[in-house]
């Protein structure tokens, strides 16, 4: 990145739409609102209006590749968002200036292949190669078509997103996002996230305007966005829907008029976010409560020597988390555990990862990852709820709100810093986030709300600022068990969490 630009630069390789609702129109507005600095090398100059498309006007490759070459040294790119190419001479070009990445510098690209204009018309001069399509589609790290596109890429030519992905996989994809559209005749929309084996989708209540010119280059500008600033695909995903729909609410109500999208400020507002798809949460009922809804310190340990030291300093839930032991070891453990919780009745002890085994000594809970979660079949999943209390790990607003729907005893976000502890790369949360999370909170449930834990990397001094954010409770390895007085360090702690 530039040290002179405070902002990380996103490239847009779009058409200009004259009408000033798609193309690289609607990408520097969304770009700008979400905190990017903007190039634009433009590859068309359309004649459009909310009607109709009158004529492309493509830009020469010449242009293009000296506009390329100003930039890189200068302006170099994050993310570069590909919208619009005009001729095979372009996407040609384009491809051979995207191998000549080396993976070590490669920006995050993001591939919206625009092939028909929403106002109608083809939004390329001649009929783009689909093989030179299909060869643009390795080099990038996520495609955003249309349903239209999406079956003409894949060349299923069907609407079943399951085939489509498989197909564009096997010809080199990485990630595909298919939006619903909040044009279609359905009172909801389901957008479908696919990279490697993984497949989620979204539900958002659709929108009743005809606006709507320009939503496409704006979800794919508004995901490039957002990859750049370091969130996950799945975050990138969800926060990109959320714009999207805060978008559509701006919008006229039941107006025939095809108006263009009005770019929103950054989504915080609970309400436009969408509702995750999660087909084992359904109609399950919510797990037992736990006895306060705010819970201070949350020590996790890895041995019941730690349990015996801590569970007489007056903590209200602890956590035994083994790792590496064999089923003889862990029985052993996990049955002294709970054994001994039984003199320090308000004390919750929760059990990590081995739920079958909490069940059947008895534990308090059990604490479970995404993983476990995603490991465990509904019976199962229905089975700790029937026996257990359940608090869930969760990294970032993808699976924060999934996880809600599953609604457990307890939820946990991390990690808020970076940890020796455990790798959690690419997952840092920081404070800002984890204060945005905190408003993503259901509402009340029978007086009290859904506990929520933040963890990883907080030391006493870092404990401050997370308190400030609303959590109920801080969650610590390393600050304890590595303290050199132990006793000081949980007296310290409580106290600075005693009182909300
Ligand atoms: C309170 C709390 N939060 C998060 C975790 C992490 O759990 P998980 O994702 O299952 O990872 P491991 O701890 O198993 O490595 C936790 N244990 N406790
Ligand atoms: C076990 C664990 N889970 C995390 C998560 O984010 O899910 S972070 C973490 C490590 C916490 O240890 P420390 O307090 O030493 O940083
Ligand atoms: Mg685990």
């Amino acid at each position: 990145m530039n040290p002179f630009s405070p902002r990380p630069v996103l490239w847009t390789i779009a058409g200009s739409d004259c009408s000033g609702g798609a193309g690289i129109q609607a990408d520097i507005k969304t770009a700008h609102i979400l905190g990017m600095e903007v190039c634009s090398l433009i590859t068309a100059n359309t004649v459009q209006n909310s009607m109709q498309l009158f004529s492309i006007n493509p830009v020469e490759v010449d242009t293009l590749e000296q506009q390329f070459d100003a930039l890189l040294s200068d302006k170099t790119p994050a993310a570069i968002k590909i919208g619009m190419l005009a001729d095979n001479r372009q996407l040609r070009w384009l491809i051979g200036r995207l191998r000549q990445f080396a993976p070590s510098n490669k920006p995050i690209i993001v591939l919206d292949p625009v092939i028909k204009a929403s106002v109608g018309g083809d939004l390329s001069q001649e009929a783009l190669d689909i093989s030179l399509l299909q060869q643009l589609m390795t080099l990038v790290d996520l495609i955003t078509p249309n349903w239209s596109e999406a079956q003409y890429l894949s060349e299923t030519h069907q609407k079943d997103p399951e085939r489509c992905w498989q197909s564009l996989q096997q010809f080199g994809a990485q990630a595909l996002i298919i939006s619903g559209g909040h044009g279609d005749d359905t009172d909801v929309v389901i957008d479908h996230c696919f990279f490697a084996e993984q497949h989620l989708q979204l539900q958002s209540t659709k929108a009743q305007t005809a606006y709507g010119h320009g939503s496409g280059c704006t979800l794919s500008t508004a995901l490039a966005c957002f990859l750049a600033q370091g969130y996950l695909l799945r975050d990138a995903f969800i926060h990109a829907q959320a714009f999207i729909n805060k978008a559509f609410s701006l919008c006229p109500d039941n107006s025939d008029y095809y108006g263009s999208l009005i770019q929103p400020s950054w989504p915080v507002e609970k309400t436009f976010y969408p509702r995750v798809i999660n087909p084992k949460a359904e109609n399950l009922p919510a797990f037992a409560r736990l006895e306060h809804q705010y819970l201070g310190l949350y020590p996790v340990v890895d041995s019941v020597a730690w349990l015996e030291k801590l569970m007489p300093l007056g903590i209200k839930i602890i956590q035994l988390r083994l790792k590496n032991k064999t089923t003889a070891e862990l029985k052993q453990a996990i049955k002294q555990a709970v054994q001994l919780s039984k003199a320090y009745p308000q004390c919750q002890l929760f059990i990590n990862d081995y739920w079958q085994l909490a069940i059947e000594y008895g534990a308090f809970g059990v604490h479970l990852g995404q993983e476990d979660l995603q490991a465990l079949s509904r019976d199962e999943l229905h089975k700790i709820q029937q026996s257990i209390r359940l608090g869930i790990s969760t990294h970032g607003a993808y699976e924060f709100i999934l996880a809600q729907q599953i609604q457990p005893s307890y939820l946990a976000i991390g990690a808020i810093f970076p940890t020796q502890t455990k790798d959690m790369t690419g997952q840092i949360q920081g404070i800002e986030n984890l204060r945005h999370l905190m408003t993503l909170r259901d509402q009340k449930r029978d007086q009290q709300q859904l506990p929520v834990v933040a963890i990883g990397g907080i030391s006493l001094q870092r404990a401050a600022s997370v308190k400030q954010t609303g959590v109920d409770s801080i969650a610590v390895v390393t600050a304890i068990t590595k303290a050199d007085d132990f006793k000081k360090a949980v007296t310290d702690f409580q106290q600075l969490l005693t009182v909300k």
